[in-house]
């Protein structure tokens, strides 16, 4: 579904990432990490088409990149609902927007996520995490192809980004899709990723792809994912 061929991206004289092959199956969720500045967020905005690579090709479903595309969802740290529409308002907005069918679907997108009965609330009555959760909903209507993920869960507290973890291995579950998620948490890296794909620092390549043999659903701190995660460490130079 995702397809990088020896990706490069400079900016200016940063040379931000270097050589860079990659593919990613249809409803394969790969996961992204590295020491910071090593080029995460430059990879995933280049697949979302929101930056042209230096050198090298990127395509998606067989086509190559060029813009951003309307089967291909981001999401960010932050979660930028507009605030003075409601939760459901917001969900619909891509609907809106993109002149796309699916609408009859926010209600269930919602109740996947734990949201019924919100529908009408505005982003400042949630917390952090049910407007991230919103911002997933607004991800899944456009039904994506591929979602891209940008550290979504950084900005929330440690038990509730354990929970929307737990919730987007849900909706994978039930919706599997081409996931691309970048991350710091080697935790949320091996809950979620069938493939872990290492950049070394600056700039960033491949450095190690490591695999999670582990069947879903998945537990946090689950035996199995130990393993991977003290081999992520000492690839990643951690000591912990
Ligand atoms: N718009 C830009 N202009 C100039 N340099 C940039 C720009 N965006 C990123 N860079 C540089 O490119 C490199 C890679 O940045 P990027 O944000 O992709 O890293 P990252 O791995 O996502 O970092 P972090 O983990 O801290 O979010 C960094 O050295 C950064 O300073």
């Amino acid at each position: 579904m995702i397809e990088l061929h020896q990706v490069s991206h400079s900016f200016g004289d940063v040379e931000a990432l270097a050589g860079i092959d990659l593919a990613v199956g249809e409803h394969e969720f790969v996961a992204v990490i590295g020491r910071s500045g090593c080029g995460k967020s430059t990879l995933l905005r280049l697949v979302a088409g929101l930056l042209t690579p230096t050198s090298g090709r990127i395509a998606v479903a067989g086509e190559p990149v060029v813009r951003p595309r309307r089967d291909v969802s981001v999401m960010f740290q932050r979660p930028a609902l507009l605030p003075w529409r409601s939760v459901l308002a917001n969900v619909l907005l891509p609907v809106e927007v993109l002149r796309l069918p699916g609408a009859h679907q926010a209600h269930e997108l919602l109740e996947l996520v734990g949201l019924a009965g919100f529908e009408k609330r505005l982003p400042h009555e949630l917390s952090g995490g049910m407007q991230q959760r919103v911002a997933l909903c607004r991800s899944l209507i456009q039904q994506p192809r591929v979602m891209l993920m940008d550290e979504p869960f950084s900005a929330l507290d440690a038990l509730t980004r354990e929970e929307l973890s737990q919730e987007l291995q849900r909706v994978q579950l039930e919706l599997p899709r081409a996931v691309v998620l970048v991350t710091h948490s080697i935790e949320e890296a091996v809950l979620l990723a069938d493939r872990i794909v290492v950049l070394s620092p600056r700039p960033g390549r491949v450095h190690r792809v490591v695999e999670v043999p582990v069947p879903r659903p998945r537990a946090l701190g689950q035996a199995g994912l130990d393993d991977v995660s003290r081999e992520l460490r000492g690839l990643l130079g951690v000591t912990a």
